[in-house]
């Protein structure tokens, strides 16, 4: 293998494949960091600032088609300077974390790509939430990597065993980690990071992913420092997103805390596994488990071995998906009518003269 640096850094035969047949005279690089239009790249030997070429932002229809953290990007190098470069293509992504943000309709945003391993946090305090938790299950389960589930401050658990117990009963088969910044359970988490892997922190503010990435970085702080572009955060609070490696190999993405998840893609036939395999045996096939004879979801629900709350939830988080799936195909559709006529006002008048003109 040519980038042999880049191996710490997560570099693979399917990166690899892709170079050779699309990236012939670009520098690779993966994305560590992003400050609005100003990205942090490392390369082989190096780290350096990027911008995205005007290909990639006439090309762009939304957020996705942006490089974001952990993205492996081919560059090419400024005359100008020679720590700057212009981000030409972006590796097809083997995993990516979506959501959609809080406020604007259609607006998604690329929280990772390139995950091997997505750690859903969640604390054991007043933020233990069993319905959020599905709530992140089902983008992790669609981002293409594996979910496992931290939950810190155990020491501040009001009853760890039953809370371990009925995130295991909601994980579909995702892991469940406990761990508490007060002890050395970090090391349960530890095992989860493998050299070249890269590891997603994810969950509201506060949680303590902070704290656990820096008990994993141990003391060599300086390993920290080489790939970090600025680390004057100043208080506690993760402002940016960025890509670290650990001092025993294994890469790190740690992102602010999130107000709100929103859905715009989902893996419901894993998360929701229990309903989906009940739902095989309802009299119809397209029951809807309302008042249908023969569904096996309602009875499951009379017989108590399903919760209607776990159904309500499913239902709930399908539509969410659904509405903003939609949302954003509008949005994208919208932006190439933009993009490619000026206005759907231009793309009518272009239409229509073309009729004419064949005619
Ligand atoms: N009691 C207790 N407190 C913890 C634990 N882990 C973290 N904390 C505290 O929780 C607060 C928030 O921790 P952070 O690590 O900054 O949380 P974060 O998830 O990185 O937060 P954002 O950067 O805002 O996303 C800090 O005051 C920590 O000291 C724990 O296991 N037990
Ligand atoms: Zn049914």
């Amino acid at each position: 293998m040519k980038h042999k640096q880049l191996k710490t850094f997560g570099f693979n035969e399917e990166i690899q494949d892709y170079v050779t047949h699309h990236l012939q005279g670009l520098a690779l690089g993966r994305v560590i960091s992003q400050q609005r239009n100003l990205y942090e790249v490392m390369l082989e030997d190096k780290q350096i600032r990027a911008v995205v070429s005007g290909r990639i932002q006439n090309l762009a229809l939304d957020a996705q088609d942006f490089p974001a953290v952990g993205d492996w990007v081919g560059m090419r190098q400024t005359g100008l300077s020679t720590d700057t470069a212009i981000i030409e293509r972006i590796v097809p992504r083997q995993s990516v974390f979506l959501r959609k943000m809080a406020g604007r309709q259609s607006a998604v945003q690329v929280v990772a790509a390139n995950v091997d391993t997505i750690f859903i946090c969640m604390a054991l305090d007043g933020n233990y939430n069993l319905k959020r938790l599905e709530r992140y299950l089902t983008v992790a389960f669609a981002s293409g990597a594996k979910p496992v589930i931290i939950l810190t401050k155990a020491d501040l658990a009001t009853d760890l065993d039953q809370q371990l117990a009925s995130v295991t009963k909601i994980a579909s088969g995702a892991q469940v980690v406990s761990c508490s910044s007060a002890d050395d359970s970090w090391l349960r988490v530890k095992k989860f990071v493998a050299p070249g892997e890269t590891v997603a922190f994810i969950g509201s503010s506060g949680v303590g992913k902070t704290t656990l990435i820096n008990q994993l970085m141990g003391k060599k702080i300086g390993a920290t420092q080489a790939v970090r572009s600025s680390d004057s955060h100043g208080r506690h609070t993760t402002t940016s997103r960025e890509l670290m490696q650990l001092p025993d190999g294994g890469l790190v993405i740690d992102t602010p805390g999130m107000r709100e998840l929103g859905v715009v893609s989902g893996d419901f036939a894993t998360t929701f596994a229990d309903i989906t395999e009940l739902a095989q045996s309802c009299k119809f096939r397209d029951c809807r488990h309302e008042n249908e004879p023969g569904c096996a979801v309602q009875e499951a629900i009379r017989t108590g071995t399903l919760s209607p709350e776990r159904l309500a939830s499913y239902r709930k988080l399908q539509a969410e998906a659904s509405t903003n799936e939609n949302l954003r195909g509008r949005a994208r559709e919208n932006a190439k009518v933009d993009r490619m006529f000026g206005g759907k006002k231009q793309m009518k008048a272009f239409l229509k003269a073309q009729r004419k003109r064949r005619r």
